[in-house]
């Protein structure tokens, strides 16, 4: 069977400078994520998940190396043309999401759909599908200023999904999620991935996701560690 390749990337590298130092905080990566998978990224505080997980998601610029959605090389793009591919084919869940206060749940959600091009109708049934998918059926005309930290991140997580886009990144999704939410985000992803082939990538401490993974990749010092490795440093 031939493996649908949904990101590519290549020789990838990013340093921060910190004064007089320069950190290397991703260092030479290369990675491919499925699509159809949900791929968890785990590692230690400071080791580079959330950087590498921007530079994926065209937010953050590499240093060197190329990464490519599809056949498209994102790096390459404008920052306009960038722009309109992130709208187009990504979905974000970060934490804390922000919100915009002025706007219901619902409309926080069908405004992106409309800045896509969704046809009003569409993007109000969509909007309130992907809330329901998360649980704030009961939350749908609310503002932010009304709904808890978790429901909120739940709403970022329902723009997501209502996008239908090839790829989610999610860092720390369920972080301020209790049990039952938790639980439910994380087999909401994974069934993204398996039942309509989304490319879910994920950085998280949080050992509840780890369960619903296809796939796990471990990360330290800004690489990933081989098998072996991660074999020694569990010993
Ligand atoms: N814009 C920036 N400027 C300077 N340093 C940065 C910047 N962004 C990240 N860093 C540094 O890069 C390193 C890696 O940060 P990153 O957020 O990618 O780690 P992480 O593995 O996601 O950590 P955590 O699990 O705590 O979220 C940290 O030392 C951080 O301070």
């Amino acid at each position: 069977m031939t493996r649908d390749i949904a990101i590519t990337a290549q020789g990838v590298s990013k340093s921060f400078r910190n004064g007089k130092a320069t950190i290397d905080v991703v260092r030479n990566l290369d990675i491919t994520v499925d699509a159809g998978a949900f791929t968890l990224i785990k590692g230690p505080s400071g080791c580079g998940k959330s950087t590498l997980l921007a530079i994926l998601a065209g937010l953050t610029s590499p240093d060197k190396g190329k990464v490519e959605l599809g056949d498209t090389a994102i790096w390459s793009l404008s920052a306009r043309k960038r722009d309109a591919f992130r709208l187009k084919n990504m979905g974000f869940i970060f934490q804390g999401s922000i919100l915009l206060p002025s706007l219901k749940a619902h409309e926080q959600i069908s405004f992106v759909l409309q800045q896509m091009g969704v046809p009003r109708g569409e993007a109000y049934s969509r909007a309130c599908q992907a809330l329901c998918d998360v649980g704030l059926e009961d939350r749908i005309d609310l503002l932010p200023s009304a709904l808890s930290g978790g429901e909120k991140q739940r709403v970022s997580v329902a723009c997501a999904l209502a996008k239908k886009p090839r790829v989610i990144f999610a860092d720390e999704p369920t972080s301020a999620l209790d049990g039952e939410n938790g639980e439910r985000v994380s087999s909401k992803l994974r069934d993204l991935a398996q039942q309509k082939g989304v490319a879910v990538v994920c950085v998280t401490h949080d050992e509840r996701l780890t369960p619903f993974a296809d796939r796990i990749l471990q990360m330290e010092d800004g690489r990933f560690l081989t098998s072996q490795e991660e074999k020694k440093s569990h010993a």
